[in-house]
């Protein structure tokens, strides 16, 4: 079996993983991912006991039992360049052996979800609403340096995504769907829509403040997309990456977005923390 080279795979003198800080046996098979790492505490107050909470960097992790359910929460930090770190660490504490440097000869499937913050670019989805990605569109470039495997659904949604998108120059979307036990299991009944990622938080999802925004009519672009029963419901900034990596790696992933603003009415929500509690509680209890 070929052994990952100490540059490959950064392990920590005491035994951790290089950004996580994470040993092997601190984390559990059931992961909730958060992008703000205060909000780790507000998703682990609610569990019965903590047992392991650890973080360097933007990379807090607190794991503990709810009931008799072993879940960690993670912060991830903002963007997809951050989801690499977390997503092939993750896995390597799980799937790698850390003694021999080798990778385990049975792989582990992680249950991951995503409990972020998003902005809705579609009419009837207003600040307040709690929705799930049934798929994730990346406008950043984090898939275009792995092997993708995506299945034919996939490859005709993003292709007719495409010729949709043909007005904006230089940028090639990928596209992957949620696992869809978890969508099942924890988002039967909410709202669902696709969820751009997108590799900003301004013109890169068609914000302008004093930089000319160089994409126009960005929002209408996306919120006039339809196919089927498919249609860009929100922007944020990791789900894509999220939902790509995990599939990559053979994990389950799904990405619950507290919408905070809604696009098309100009609107933010000024109680931000209330939406936030409500995803929170609502993953929890079907955890
Ligand atoms: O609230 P989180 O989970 O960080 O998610 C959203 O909020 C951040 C931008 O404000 C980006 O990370 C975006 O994806
Ligand atoms: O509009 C929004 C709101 C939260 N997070 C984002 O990335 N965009």
């Amino acid at each position: 079996m070929q052994k990952l080279s100490e540059a490959d795979l950064v392990i920590n003198p005491d035994g951790s993983v290089y950004h996580l800080n994470l040993l092997p046996e601190d984390i559990a098979d059931t992961i909730i991912t958060v992008g703000d790492l205060d909000r780790v505490p507000e998703v682990s107050k609610y569990f019965d006991k903590i047992e392991v909470k650890k973080g360097k960097r933007e990379f807090i992790t607190h794991t503990g039992y709810l009931g008799k359910k072993r879940i960690s929460v993670v912060s991830t930090g903002i963007g997809t360049d951050n989801i690499d770190i977390v997503f092939n660490e993750l896995d390597a504490l799980v799937n790698v052996d850390f003694e021999t440097r080798t990778i385990k000869p049975t792989l582990k499937s992680l249950d991951i979800i995503r409990i972020g913050t998003s902005g809705a670019v579609q009419e009837d989805i207003p600040m307040g609403t709690i929705l799930a990605s049934t798929y994730g569109l990346g406008l950043d470039a984090l898939m275009h340096y792995y092997e993708q495997n995506n299945s034919a659904e996939e490859k005709n949604l993003l292709a007719r995504i495409n010729s949709h998108f043909s007005k904006i120059e230089g940028i090639s979307p990928y596209l992957t769907a949620a696992s869809n036990k978890l969508l099942e299991n924890i988002a039967h009944d909410m709202a669902k829509g696709i969820t751009v990622t997108a590799p900003g938080f301004y013109a890169p999802q068609g914000r302008q403040v004093r930089a000319k925004n160089a994409v126009s009519n960005f929002i209408a672009q996306l919120n006039s997309f339809k196919f089927e029963n498919n249609r860009i419901t929100n922007l944020e900034m990791e789900t894509a990456g999220i939902y790509a990596l995990a599939k990559t790696l053979g994990h389950n992933a799904l990405s619950v977005n507290a919408i905070l603003a809604s696009r098309v009415k100009f609107e933010f929500s000024s109680n931000p923390n209330q939406i936030v509690e409500k995803a929170i509680k609502t993953v929890l209890e079907r955890l």
